[in-house]
């Protein structure tokens, strides 16, 4: 057994993994990437950017079809075919090549195979029976991200049910699709399959986008409805196969030709040698907000597996805290770990964005209502039809959209937005600036929207509010 040396190594090489070396590398130490399957992980193959270009087409379709004067001008229905086919060039193909080449171009090494902590910044990677022993100098980090839930209803597993890696893969679409889950996956794949002409039924035990506010699920469910989706609000009893799934739900019966579990995820650390640093092997890894292990001196976790943020974005912004931080700490250079200084993921807790790419869209930052009361502030709610703002009646015949501003009564500042409606995603990131950099209401009437675009809600927000 070969016994080679870095200063960083990283169980896993998806998004957030690469972002640590990356950083890791620039600071000017070496740093190993450890990968079982492919370069790139979850989100390039079988997450975001599948889903995501499995959805777009359909949207474009009907935002078109939403537009007097264009919609004159579309003679036909979506080309399943060519979705699919642009969805595979998304995801090379499932070929991870051109990441592997970023990789090694970026400084970084790479070992293929199945890693494992073996003690104090040791780690132990497993291929075809052959093992390699790679010590740390500094830290060893985990970012082997998460995988679905399956939930214990009886007949399940032996159905074969499709995981959110099925459904972003699949090859051909099937005439009916049941899914399990109200969440971020059941939605946007509700979303997709049902423009692909598929017939979908949602089995949503507690409704739909339950973290997000009330309003975002309510909206988003009409609009699958519209499309044809249908929507019962309890979880399967159970589930048998005899060519198409019969699924019990409610005491009814439906057939469908696939049947998605869309219920959550589970952290990937069953099998990385977690018991070696008594830690639990199966268990989310705490972390502080330099994504450490509180008690170790080199142990970090970062993306999903720490559980802070279930997100490529947020991953990558632990990674980049991580990894600088990492460095320093290696170099002995000060550490910047007060709340938002440079080496810590302040953000997890206070401003995470998320979009959910549902049509129309939910786009959200920072704390809902319900969060900000829970959490003790003294908040004001602020809410706006943006279909009354002239922006959004030039981009959408008809456009339907609600904005939700939630302020800190005492401090006068923004704790979190969600706007619904169709192409709300790009106007996030203001609400994110705001919410971070804490402007004060009083300043936000500064910030001029151009008029006439849809982001002018913002000053239909702030007029509703009142000027301080
Ligand atoms: C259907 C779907 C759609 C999504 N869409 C979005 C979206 O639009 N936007 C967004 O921000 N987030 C989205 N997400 C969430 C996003 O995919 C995850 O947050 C992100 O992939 C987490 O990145 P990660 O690097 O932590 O983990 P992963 O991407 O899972 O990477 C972990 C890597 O570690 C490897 N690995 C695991 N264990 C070992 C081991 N022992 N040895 C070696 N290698 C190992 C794995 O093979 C994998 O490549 C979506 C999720 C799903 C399921
Ligand atoms: N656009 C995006 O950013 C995006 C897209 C997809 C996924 N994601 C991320 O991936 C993660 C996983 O998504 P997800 O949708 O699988 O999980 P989720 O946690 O968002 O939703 C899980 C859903 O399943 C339901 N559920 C749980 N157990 C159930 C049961 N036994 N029967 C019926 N319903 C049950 C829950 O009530 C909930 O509605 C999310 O945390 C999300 O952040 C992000």
């Amino acid at each position: 057994m070969a016994e080679t040396e870095y200063d960083v190594i990283i169980i896993g090489a998806g998004a957030v993994a690469e972002n640590v070396a990356d950083r890791v590398v620039q600071g000017g130490l070496t740093a190993v990437l450890i990968e079982s399957e492919l370069v790139g992980g979850e989100c390039s193959y079988w997450a975001c950017m599948p889903s995501k270009a499995l959805l777009r087409s359909g949207i474009a379709l009907r935002a078109a079809q939403n537009v007097g004067g264009a919609k004159e001008a579309i003679t036909g229905g979506l080309d399943v075919a060519a979705v699919l086919e642009r969805r595979n060039s998304f995801t090379s193909n499932w070929d991870d090549k051109g990441q592997v080449d970023w990789v090694h171009g970026a400084g970084i090494d790479l070992v293929r195979g199945h890693g494992r902590i073996t003690g104090e910044k040791k780690v132990t990677v497993e291929l075809d029976g052959t093992f390699t022993e790679l010590t740390a100098r500094h830290a060893v980090v985990v970012s082997t991200g998460s995988d679905p839930v399956l939930p214990d209803i009886p007949g399940l597993t032996e159905v074969s049910p499709w995981t959110p890696r099925e459904a972003t893969s699949a090859r051909d679409i099937p005439n009916s699709l049941a899914i399990i889950g109200g969440g971020v996956v059941a939605v946007e794949m509700a979303t997709a399959y049902a423009s692909f002409g598929c017939e979908v039924t949602i089995m949503a035990r507690s409704g739909l986008l339950g973290d997000q506010e009330d309003f975002a699920g309510e909206i988003v469910g009409e609009a699958l409805k519209e499309l044809g989706v249908t929507i019962v609000n309890a979880a399967p009893s159970v589930v048998s196969r005899a060519g198409p799934v019969t699924i019990t739900v409610d005491g009814r019966s439906f057939e469908a030709q696939e049947i998605l579990v869309a219920t959550g995820r589970q952290p990937r650390t069953t099998d990385i040698g977690l018991e070696t640093v008594e830690l639990t092997p199966g268990d989310w890894m705490t972390v502080d907000d330099t994504l450490r292990v509180p008690d170790s001196d080199w142990l970090y976790a970062t993306g999903d597996v720490n559980h802070r943020a279930l997100l490529t974005h947020q991953g990558k912004y632990q990674a980049r805290a991580a990894g600088d931080v990492i460095v320093a700490r290696a170099l002995g250079k000060p550490v910047a770990n007060a709340k938002w200084g440079a080496h810590v993921a302040t953000a997890d807790h206070a401003a995470v964005p998320q979009v959910t790419f549902s049509d129309p869209e939910v786009a959200s930052v920072g704390l809902t209502s319900t969060a900000a009361e829970k959490a003790g502030y003294s908040i004001r709610v602020v809410d706006y039809d943006i279909g009354n703002v002239a922006g959004a009646s030039v981009h959408t015949d008809d456009y339907s959209g609600k904005a939700r501003m939630v302020v800190d009564e005492d401090r006068q500042v923004i704790l979190g937005v969600t706007f619904v409606g169709p192409d709300v995603s790009e106007m996030l990131h203001a609400a994110t600036i705001a919410v971070v950099g804490e402007i004060p209401i009083s300043r936000l009437w500064h910030a001029v929207p151009a008029y006439p675009t849809i982001n002018e809600v913002w000053l239909r927000l702030l007029e509703t509010y009142g000027r301080p």
